[in-house]
């Protein structure tokens, strides 16, 4: 049976009645829109819930036709006279007004006479009392309406709970003050903590050092930050992406999800699938890397790829391995310089049952085996430790591994792709790169050149992450300013594609129209040293020593946040006389 509109009300409605009873001694009741009757004083207290039989009551005629009667003698009247119970009716005077949700009658609210002195106060005070039980009936309209919308918001919670679950993803949302208000399943598992552990503490107290405080602060959101957080006694490594939630413009919270890098190399590394058309840029040298990339798709050498940090390294890796023969087969990325030397050859080599102590029950298969079919992509090979690079190297020559606490060897078939961006050749001359795995490396060479080295592709790498970046935000980016395009071509980008990519992405989260404008870029772009026009160094640098304290520690941060040395901030304080 489904349950009427005003039946959610049930206590509010004998409240009603019974506060009517109090104040002027006449029985009250309620009745919902199925004729039911859900509250009521007197001899109707014992009726609640049953319900009133026939078809030409009176308030089947008040739910019918929203009408409100006020009947001094039932006797008298003509309405009543229709009314199936007639002849066997106990009431001497009425007065019944409809329960309007809207313009739908939802029941009706009665007040009833059975002896004389309430028949009295009915004749002498009809339309008063009517103004009031109007009163009445609204408050329980409106304590309807507030029940739906909570039940509603129960229902909206429950789908979002279920969504927020059902992601392999840690989920976790807190509110404007940082207050923990929602974490999902995985979150629950990948943390080590139940709900109600944590729902209501600061996120500080749960997960020092996360970026969720950072967003707070400046509303701007990440996605995919490689970070390590202090937990439950040890580092964890998660990839992390945030995003504030605005409501006219003022944070109100922050919804971060993250996932394990797994100690070295990332989940995404084994999923992300990445093809030729995914290497963006058509400059006379990354077309040359592209060539090199579709070359060593095709074979099975070992590849060394050697570039500055962010610039693409790892998508170049993806590539060889996505558009060779071994597609279908595993691609699993280690960053060597991620992990405390202690673990690293637990990581790559795996270990046995029982083999040190806390080894994991049944074992643990390394990185090797992981890869085996597919390709192993070992990123930073230069912070490779040079024991390990000794059994990498037997590793490579002899093509089998054995678990550390294990005499069973396992063949392998894998396909190795190292990446590195410090200069190895240099390394082997000072003896901190074995010389003979670096040739070995280094049978199928691409060299990746710094985004300064091929500035034809930064306009096309600045309209394809907008593009990207607007999808995500649900923005839409329509152009960029002339100013703003100058001081992304002449800038020198030292973090590279990535540093151009997370530059793009906050312009996208911070542009107000659809165009970006100067002051959407990060400060160090906007003013860095040849193209900074004097305006705006000067607007900056003000804006910078007003952010920060006026000492010698917020003069170091301020410097900091123009990307220019303490030296220069002091020169250009005296300069424009700040
Ligand atoms: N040619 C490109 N086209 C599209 N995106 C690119 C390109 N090069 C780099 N990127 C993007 O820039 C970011 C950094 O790239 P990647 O991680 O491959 O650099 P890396 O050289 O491996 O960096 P690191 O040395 O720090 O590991 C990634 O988000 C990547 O998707």
């Amino acid at each position: 049976m489904q349950v009427t509109r005003l039946r959610l009300i049930q206590a509010t409605a004998q409240q009603v009645s019974d506060a009517i009873y109090s104040a002027f001694g006449i029985d009250a009741t309620v009745v919902d829109e199925d004729l039911c009757r859900i509250a009521g004083t007197g001899q109707y207290k014992m009726k609640v819930g049953q319900k009133i039989s026939g078809d030409k009551t009176m308030y089947r005629d008040v739910l019918d036709n929203a009408k409100e009667y006020i009947i001094p003698d039932v006797k008298e009247s003509h309405e009543c006279q229709r009314c199936d119970k007639f002849s066997v009716c106990p009431t001497r005077a009425q007065l019944c007004c409809p329960i309007l949700s809207g313009k739908e009658v939802i029941g009706v609210l009665a007040l009833i006479a059975f002896s004389s002195e309430q028949q009295r106060e009915i004749v002498d005070k009809g339309q008063q009392l009517m103004n009031f039980i109007r009163k009445m009936a609204d408050l329980m309209s409106s304590k309807v309406a507030e029940q739906e919308s909570v039940k509603r918001l129960i229902v909206l919670k429950k789908q979002l709970e279920t969504v927020i679950n059902f992601i392999a993803e840690g989920v976790l949302a807190v509110d404007q003050t940082g207050i923990i208000i929602s974490i999902n399943f995985t979150a629950e598992k990948m943390l080590h903590v139940r709900a109600s552990d944590i729902l209501g503490f600061h996120i500080n107290e749960v997960l020092p050092g996360s970026p969720v405080t950072e967003v707070l602060r400046n509303g701007v959101g990440f996605i995919d930050r490689e970070i390590s957080i202090w937990h439950k006694g040890r580092h964890h490594h998660y990839l992390f992406s945030a995003k504030p939630m605005t409501v006219d413009g003022i944070v109100q919270g922050v919804v971060a999800s993250f996932r394990n890098v797994n100690l070295m190399g990332n989940t995404a590394a084994v999923t992300s699938r990445v093809t030729m058309e995914d290497i963006r840029g058509s400059s006379k040298s990354i077309s040359a890397v592209k060539f090199e990339v579709k070359k060593a798709s095709e074979s099975m050498a070992t590849v060394l790829i050697m570039g500055e940090s962010g610039t693409g390294k790892e998508v170049l890796a993806r590539a060889i391995h996505f558009e060779g023969e071994r597609a279908a087969q595993p691609f699993i990325a280690v960053n060597c310089a991620a992990i405390p030397d202690n673990l690293i050859e637990s990581e790559l080599f795996g270990y046995d049952e029982g083999s040190f102590t806390g080894a994991r029950k049944g074992g643990k298969p390394g990185k090797f085996e992981m890869a085996n079919g597919g390709t192993l992509f070992l990123d930073e090979i230069g912070d490779m430790p040079l024991a390990l690079q000794a059994k990498l190297l037997r590793v490579l020559q002899e093509k089998v591994i054995d678990r550390l606490g294990s005499t069973r060897c396992v063949p392998l078939d894998i396909r190795i792709i190292a990446a590195t961006n410090r200069d190895l050749e240099y390394m082997v001359q000072q003896g901190q790169f074995r010389e003979d795995l670096y040739y070995r490396l280094s049978v199928f060479p691409i060299i990746l050149p710094p985004l300064r080295d091929r500035r034809d592709d930064i306009t096309e790498l600045v309209a394809f992450f907008c593009q990207k970046h607007a999808n995500f935000y649900g923005k839409k980016v329509k152009d960029i300013s002339p100013m703003a395009k100058k001081m992304l071509l002449t800038y020198n980008w030292p973090g590279n594609v990535r540093e151009l990519e997370n530059a793009m992405e906050r312009a996208v989260i911070r542009m107000t129209g659809d165009v970006v404008q100067v002051e959407d870029l990060p400060t160090k772009i906007v003013i860095h040293k040849h193209s900074m026009p004097v305006t705006d160094e000067y607007a900056s640098i003000k804006q910078a020593l007003k952010r920060f304290e006026n000492t010698v520690e917020g003069k170091k941060q301020a410097a900091e946040s123009l990307g220019i040395g303490i030296a220069t901030l002091y020169r250009k304080i005296r300069k424009y006389n700040l």
